[in-house]
């Protein structure tokens, strides 16, 4: 069903909570050096369209799988790590309710295996 997809807005929660999620990684020195030179408006409509499938909306991601999107970045745990802190402010600034945010999160950690690359 599509309650957690509601939970977020549906698909225009999702662009400004995108928006918003794209301006903390950019601001936050942990994360800026891997999305400061990348196609940040790609990334987003590719985060929007996952991040959709992924709540149980009416959409299919079709852009890379995780292991080919990140295989060139050497991104290590604390890196993993600082995107979804920033990630998290961002559900908070759209008052997405706590219990959805962690079923998007849980939904989230075990694509670690393929990100996380040294
Ligand atoms: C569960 C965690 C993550 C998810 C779901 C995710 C999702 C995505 C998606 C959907 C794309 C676009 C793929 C495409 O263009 O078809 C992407 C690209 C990218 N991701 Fe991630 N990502 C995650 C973690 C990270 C982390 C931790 C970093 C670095 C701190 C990162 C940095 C990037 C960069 C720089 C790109 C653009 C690569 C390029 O175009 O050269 N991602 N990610």
């Amino acid at each position: 069903d599509d309650a957690l997809y509601k939970d977020f807005g549906e698909r225009p929660g999702l662009v400004r909570i995108m928006d918003d999620f794209m301006n903390n990684l950019l601001a936050d020195p942990r994360t800026r050096p891997f999305f400061e030179k990348a196609n940040q408006e790609r990334i987003k409509a590719q985060l929007v369209e996952q991040f959709c499938e992924l709540l149980g909306g009416p959409c299919k991601y079709g852009g890379l799988d995780m292991k080919q999107a990140h295989a060139h970045l050497a991104i290590r745990q604390e890196h993993f790590n600082a995107l979804v802190e920033n990630l998290q402010i961002a559900m908070d600034k759209h008052q997405v309710p706590f219990r959805a945010q962690n079923k998007l999160l849980a939904k989230l950690a075990p694509m670690h295996r393929d990100v996380i690359t040294r």
